[in-house]
């Protein structure tokens, strides 16, 4: 009944402050996030999520770390979203705007829940403090949600 979409997401976070992209068109357009995308055939999710952060930030890290899976239903729809979420603590490059994406730092006291996708006030502090989680979120369109699961996990 349901297929599944895989995604990536990465957030660079660096002591007090992470980078985010203010999504410049396409789904998501007009919110901070961190910087990912689609796997192509062939491509391991850790390698699209490599290639994601350099194609929208101009930035690349030796050291992704998995830090967290979400599943997203959107009420209607038989899609999935399987997004796969790494977190770097290193990296190599200067932040770049892309056709995508606009980065900037934000302080972790000031990141800007309110301009970002509902469920993400839920799992960033699990993300910042290097926790690892599962979770699952049912959306009514791309503003409500009804339904969320989250849960902490020791290994993904
Ligand atoms: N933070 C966050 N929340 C989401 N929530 C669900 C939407 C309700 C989805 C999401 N991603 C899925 C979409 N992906 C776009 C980049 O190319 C596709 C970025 C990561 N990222």
């Amino acid at each position: 009944m349901f297929t599944r979409k895989l995604l990536t997401l990465v957030l660079v976070v660096q002591p007090g402050r992470v980078l985010l992209g203010m999504k410049k068109r396409g789904f998501g357009a007009g919110k901070w996030n961190g910087f990912g995308g689609k796997v192509n055939p062939g491509e391991s999710i850790e390698q699209a999520a490599r290639r994601e952060l350099l194609e929208e930030s101009g930035l690349t890290t030796n050291t992704l770390e998995k830090i967290g899976n979400i599943t997203f239903e959107f009420v209607g729809e038989t899609e999935l979203m399987d997004v796969h979420i790494y977190r770097a603590d290193e990296y190599d490059g200067e932040p770049t705007e892309s056709e995508e994406m606009r980065p900037q730092w934000f302080d972790i006291d000031k990141i800007p829940y309110g301009k970002m996708w509902a469920d993400d006030i839920f799992w960033f502090p699990l993300m910042l403090q290097k926790k690892k989680f599962l979770g699952y979120f049912k959306f009514h369109g791309h503003d409500v949600i009804l339904e969320q699961k989250l849960n902490e996990v020791q290994q993904l």
